[in-house]
């Protein structure tokens, strides 16, 4: 290990910043537990300062284009988001598309359809359902999706609560993404590796460097390719290449190859 990152994906990173054959490079982020680390009131999440300084020094590469790839909903991805202008957002786990300028947020419209909005609605008023009378369950409504969250709740709440989100979700035929503390209902289904898969093409990446923590980031890591760099951070089975220990070591990685990109510049 070196700074928390480890000896092979130190290796790895320096091997890409050395390839010219690998540009631009695509440096695509999770947000929530990956540069911000977990926090019972998501309206606390914060990426840590170190992260906010290496993601500019990144971003204003021009071989370097920068992407966060979250299940937050596209308005509180952009609050919370200390990014440069030009960086990519993807927000409700590839549902919402936009990117920082420096005049604000350039972003494509999602509408739903009558049907899809009913749908939603109906799924709020469910998900509350599932919620009441549950102690530290409480529902994140998004403009796509709702969301059961159980963080703050014991296991005899939150086990029944994830159990009933889950079963209602089958029951209404929506999209559904169980992850940390988390049971997210969808009526636009998406994943974060099909967004990814997608941006990539658009900007003609030879290579991604993906970094996540969640369940949901095995979508990406699943989609990329094996000359990509996947990264989980934290514990957790994972079909990611490297792994990393929490959102500390992850700026390390970002930090280590942003070095390696400036030695490479001089090489
Ligand atoms: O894809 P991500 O950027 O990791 O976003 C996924 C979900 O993030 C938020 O929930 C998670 O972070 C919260 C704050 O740390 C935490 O309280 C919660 O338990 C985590 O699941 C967000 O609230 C969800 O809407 C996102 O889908």
């Amino acid at each position: 290990m070196s700074g928390g990152v480890p000896a092979d994906l130190h290796d790895r990173l320096t091997g890409v910043a050395h390839d010219a054959a690998a540009r631009p490079l695509l440096v695509a982020l999770d947000f929530d537990g990956t540069l911000a680390p977990l926090q019972d009131d998501p309206r606390a999440s914060r990426i840590l300062p170190e992260g906010v300084a290496v993601l500019a020094a990144l971003a204003a590469r021009d071989d370097v284009a920068l992407a966060l790839v979250s299940g937050r909903a596209m308005a509180d991805l952009h609050l919370l988001a200390e990014v440069p202008a030009g960086t990519f957002l993807v927000g409700s786990h590839g549902v919402e598309r936009a990117r920082t300028t420096q005049f604000g947020l350039d972003r494509d419209v999602v509408e739903l359809s009558h049907e899809q909005a009913d749908l939603l609605s109906a799924l709020g008023a469910r998900a509350a359902a599932v919620a009441r009378g549950r102690d530290g369950v409480w529902v994140e409504t998004k403009p796509t999706a709702v969301v059961v969250h159980t963080r703050l709740a014991e296991p005899t709440d939150a086990e029944p609560a994830e159990a009933e989100a889950i079963a209602l979700g089958a029951e209404l035929g929506v999209g559904t993404l169980h992850g940390k503390d988390v049971v997210e209902l969808t009526v636009l289904a998406a994943d974060k590796g099909t967004a990814l898969q997608a941006l990539r093409h658009e900007l003609g990446a030879p290579v991604v460097l993906y970094a996540g923590d969640d369940v949901t980031d095995e979508h990406a890591f699943e989609a990329l390719d094996p000359t990509d760099v996947t990264v989980k951070v934290g514990a957790g089975p994972t079909v990611a290449r490297y792994r990393v220990a929490d959102p500390q070591s992850a700026v390390a990685a970002l930090q280590a190859l942003h070095q390696a990109l400036d030695e490479a510049d001089g090489a």
